[in-house]
């Protein structure tokens, strides 16, 4: 049975693949993490992208056919600071991971970001449009884009955005955190992206790599390259924030309705420029994989479930 390699296992996105069991179909999963610790209390392998060197001993020792690479720094606003690192995280780090899947015939899954990006356009991105990032994340993002691109490893590059779940750090959890204690919430409206779940992340990722599991060499050829795997349709952060409270509320998950103040950004000074339009055309997605991507809402409406069912 091949070897699954599931790198950043206690990521939010890298939990909603072990939570989903559907992953080891595709082979025996080697889930791996920065200290060898994994989420759920168990063990992993460790894998420091950190230290990009380190990296082969570990490929060679699992031996993968499948690297799904979930790990990366995400702090946008601290990696102004730390650029280097980020780096080398997102970017040394692929480029390593890339080399050794191309020298061993492995294919790689990596995931990207709608911050490479500088929203200066009104239409969604086309997977091919000019890339030009404001900020050090998504330069870093970018270093490892064009890095598995070059390495002539065989790769599906899956760029989403505005990623949440009922768990890890994201905007959905950082909200409800907020309107717990707050009776007001300001939030930026005048930058526009599509929410999305792992769960969907999860989902569409398996449906593409069935896709590339029953295709043959010269379709997989083909079928490489980058894809935006977001929800369809599109809203802001005060859009995305308001209905996350709407929701909670109809669910009982909060007792009140905190108000929602529409800003700009301007009004909400970070230390990352953000892009002011995120929204990523997943149409190539949706008509090579034959997957229909749902609108951000539904995405939602299962996470609040999610976290209805657990508050009982
Ligand atoms: N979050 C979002 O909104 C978006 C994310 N993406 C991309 O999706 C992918 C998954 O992101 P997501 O799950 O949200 O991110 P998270 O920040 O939730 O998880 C990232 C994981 O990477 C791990 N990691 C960070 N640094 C290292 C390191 N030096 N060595 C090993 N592991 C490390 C973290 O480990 P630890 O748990 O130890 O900190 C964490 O488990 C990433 O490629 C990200 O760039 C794209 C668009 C939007
Ligand atoms: C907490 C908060 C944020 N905001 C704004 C700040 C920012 O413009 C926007 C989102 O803030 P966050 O810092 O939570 O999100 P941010 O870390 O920018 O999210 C990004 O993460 C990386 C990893 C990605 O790849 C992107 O796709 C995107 O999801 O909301 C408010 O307006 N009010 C608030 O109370």
């Amino acid at each position: 049975m091949n070897n699954i390699l599931l790198l950043g296992a206690n990521g939010q996105l890298g939990r909603s693949f072990l939570e989903h069991q559907e992953l080891s179909t595709f082979g025996h999963i080697v889930a791996a993490s920065r200290d060898g610790a994994r989420f759920d209390g168990g063990s992993a392998e460790v894998a420091d992208l950190s230290s990009p060197a380190t990296l082969s001993t570990l490929l060679d020792k699992v031996q993968p056919a499948i690297i799904i690479n979930a790990a990366a720094y995400t702090a946008v606003d601290r990696a102004e600071q730390e650029e280097s690192l980020a780096t080398t995280v997102n970017g040394e780090a692929v480029a390593v991971i890339a080399r050794w899947a191309a020298a061993h015939h492995a294919m790689v899954v990596h995931y990207s970001t709608d911050y490479v990006f500088d929203g200066q356009a009104s239409m969604p991105y086309p997977v091919d449009a000019a890339t030009a990032p404001l900020g050090a994340y998504g330069r870093s993002k970018l270093a490892g884009e064009q890095a598995l691109q070059a390495s002539g490893a065989a790769y599906l590059l899956l760029r989403t955005a505005w990623v949440y779940a009922p768990h890890g750090h994201n905007f959905l959890r950082t909200m409800l955190r907020l309107g717990a204690d707050r009776a007001e919430l300001r939030v930026v409206a005048d930058q526009y992206g599509a929410p999305t779940s792992t769960d969907t992340i999860v989902n569409a990722t398996l449906a593409a790599l069935t896709t590339w599991q029953n295709a043959d060499a010269t379709q997989r050829g083909a079928m490489q390259g980058i894809y935006h795997l977001v929800a369809s349709g599109h809203t802001s952060w005060h859009g995305f924030a308001s209905a996350i409270f709407e929701k909670a509320h109809a669910r009982g998950l909060i007792p009140q309705l905190p108000r929602v103040l529409p800003i700009a950004t301007a009004e909400y000074p970070t230390p990352a420029k953000r892009p002011a339009w995120s929204v990523l055309d997943n149409k190539s997605f949706q008509q090579r994989f034959g997957y229909a991507l749902a609108d951000w809402q539904e995405g939602l409406d299962q996470v609040i479930d999610t976290l209805a069912k657990q508050a009982r």
